[in-house]
């Protein structure tokens, strides 16, 4: 059968981050999508405009929607922007069988928050308690452990911190925010594993962590294992990147085909790691 993914988050009419790239990522991954939509984002590819928050009562409306019929192989959440809408998604996940990863969306790359000041501690508290892996990048990870991340050693040390003190199963702090070579640190119950690409020189990186976290979802949700999953998100998002599109007056989308049709700079088209 089919595995099939859920993703909890908001909008971006624009198709590169939020919703309408972790379904557009799980599409590509063959996975079957469904979406829980948080708030309803006014944003392109030059910045957040504005933002509606939908009614706590109508996401659990939705919740219920997907729960009472198809239950996801795995879950995923994005911008949550208010503790009381995390407070509910923490109680409908909290018994759930299915992987939970968590991309703790705070400010979006154009500097607009997307997360309130005071739901951070929520998110700490409530949500990376229940989650398989936590993927933060790294402002997102500097405010869950409380320290400056300047350098490979800091993110290692944060990742672990998340793992042990917060309660994630495993948590990737993402490199794309350090200088030098992109290198993702996975911190699980194995110990360490660092995921490199070279960087790659474009403005084009609108929605690279969404589509990332969603490609990881896909292939937990087919029942692969955390490094597994990691290491196709890593090819995945790297091709993406790679392969640019161009378009967008700003700070361009991902290409989301650009894996399955191209493939890494010089390998096999979409060709996953562990094949
Ligand atoms: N310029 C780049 N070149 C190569 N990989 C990148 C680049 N920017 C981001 N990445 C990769 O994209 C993924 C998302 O990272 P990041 O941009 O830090 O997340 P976010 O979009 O949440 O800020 C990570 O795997 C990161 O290493
Ligand atoms: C609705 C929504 N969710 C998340 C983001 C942030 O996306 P991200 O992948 O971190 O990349 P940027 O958009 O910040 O470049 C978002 N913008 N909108």
């Amino acid at each position: 059968m089919i595995a099939s993914a859920l993703t909890i988050a908001g909008t971006d009419p624009t198709g590169g981050a939020g919703i309408q790239a972790d379904l557009k990522s799980f599409q590509e991954r063959e996975v079957y999508g469904m979406s829980v939509v948080t708030s309803v984002v006014a944003q392109n590819t030059m910045g957040v405009k504005d933002v509606q928050h939908l009614p706590v009562d109508f996401i659990e409306k939705q919740l219920d929607a997907v729960f009472q019929d198809i239950m996801p192989d795995a879950v995923k959440t994005g911008m949550i922007a208010t503790s009381e809408m995390m407070e509910l998604i923490a109680g409908k996940l909290v018994n759930q069988q299915s992987p939970y990863v968590i991309d703790p969306v705070m400010v979006a790359k154009s500097g607009h928050e997307l997360m309130e000041e005071k739901s951070k501690q929520t998110v700490r508290d409530k949500l990376i308690p229940l989650a398989a892996i936590a993927t933060p990048n790294i402002p997102e990870a500097e405010i869950l452990v409380e320290f400056p991340i300047k350098n490979l050693s800091d993110a290692k040390r944060a990742a672990r911190l998340i793992v042990e003190e917060l309660g994630a199963g495993a948590a990737i702090v993402k490199g794309g925010h350090l200088p030098g070579e992109a290198v993702d640190v996975l911190y699980d119950k194995q110990g360490y594993q660092l995921f490199q690409s070279p960087r790659l020189e474009t403005k084009h990186t609108h929605g690279t962590g969404c589509t990332f976290s969603a490609v990881i979802t896909s292939e937990l949700a087919k029942g692969r294992t955390i490094p597994e999953a990691v290491a196709i998100g890593k090819e995945f998002i790297t091709a993406a990147i790679h392969h640019t599109l161009g378009i967008g007056k700003g700070n361009g989308p991902t290409n989301h085909w650009g894996y399955r049709m191209n493939g890494l700079p010089g390998k096999k088209k979409g060709v996953d790691s562990n094949e």
